[in-house]
């Protein structure tokens, strides 16, 4: 099916795909700009995929897309033709690192950065017609509050939220956290501190926003980890490389590494949750198989 199909089909009720497993979807986000999210999505998703699970990392960036660098990558096609229809998603995934999954976005097209919702409801819908096998799909979001960033993150099933300890970095994060809770009702957010000193700083920074999301919101903030400030990380941006690849025994790929493997411990929620979701027919396909099994 093309994608102008998709979008006119956005509003009638999805198909369900019973056999296909649920996919958890992670955005990871923080308002800020140049905090990480980028590369952590990069090598938290080689890492994911270095320990054997299928894994898609998805640039949705759309205005100005970077992840493909990260991993050296020149694509022909990018989300942009799946958008004007030239191209269909599958046949613009790319294969990364360990097999990692990358679906590039557009840089430079100033009208990706503007979707309309018809458009940005049709994008997440495209990805319920994948029929790969697949158990994790990590969305990079764009800078800022933008309808695009609310939408990849009310589309996933949790939320990250990368912050950096500078107080426009905590300022952010708290408020892309709040827009969420309060006009989008979304209750659960994971804290990921990013360019740490060590693991101290990092909690510290958790309790600090934790202090003030307590205090004026009601919403649920765990600790993901902490990512340390490594030069190494640096370089390996710079190469065009996973630093999980290319240096991994180094402090930041040690963390990935710890990461990836709290983020399999996750439980995945599955059954509708009231916004368009990525992966919906999957993840209503699991919620009537948990049915059947619980009546059966
Ligand atoms: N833990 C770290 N240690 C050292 N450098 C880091 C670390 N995390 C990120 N960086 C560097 O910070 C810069 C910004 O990272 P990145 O592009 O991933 O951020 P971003 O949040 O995606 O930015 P944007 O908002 O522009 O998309 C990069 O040069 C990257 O190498």
């Amino acid at each position: 099916m093309g994608y102008s199909e998709l979008t006119r089909e956005v509003c009638l009720p999805v198909k369900q795909v019973a056999n296909l497993r649920p996919v958890q979807v992670v955005a990871v986000t923080g308002g800020k700009g140049g905090v990480g999210k980028t590369s952590i999505c990069a090598n938290l998703g080689v890492s994911l995929a270095r320990r054997g699970h299928e894994t898609m990392v998805l640039d949705a960036d759309l205005g100005l897309a970077n992840l493909q660098f990260q991993f050296g990558l020149r694509p022909r096609y990018n989300l942009s033709h799946v958008i004007d229809g030239s191209a269909k998603l599958e046949d613009i995934i790319l294969s990364g690192p360990a097999g990692l999954k990358v679906v590039p976005g557009a840089s430079g097209l100033s009208h990706m950065a503007c979707l309309t919702r018809a458009e940005q409801a049709g994008l997440i819908q495209a990805f319920s017609e994948l029929t790969m096998p697949l158990e994790y799909l990590l969305v990079d979001t764009a800078a800022g509050i933008t309808p695009e960033v609310v939408s990849f993150a009310c589309a996933a099933q949790e939320v990250v939220i990368v912050a950096c300890d500078v107080p426009a970095s905590l300022a952010d994060a708290y408020a892309l956290i709040k827009v969420l809770n309060l006009e989008h009702q979304i209750g659960r957010f994971h804290l990921l501190a990013n360019m740490v000193k060590g693991p101290k700083e990092g909690r510290r920074l958790y309790e600090k926003l934790l202090a003030v999301t307590d205090r004026f919101l009601d919403v649920l903030l765990s600790y993901f980890g902490a990512i340390p400030f490594d030069p190494q990380f640096h370089k390996a941006v710079q190469r065009q490389r996973a630093v999980v690849d290319l240096f991994p025994r180094c402090a930041s790929a040690v963390a990935f590494d710890s990461l990836a493997a709290e983020l399999t411990r996750w439980p995945i929620t599955s059954g509708p949750s009231g916004f368009l979701e990525f992966f919906l027919e999957r993840s209503l396909g699991a919620a009537s198989a948990g049915e059947r099994s619980q009546t059966g």
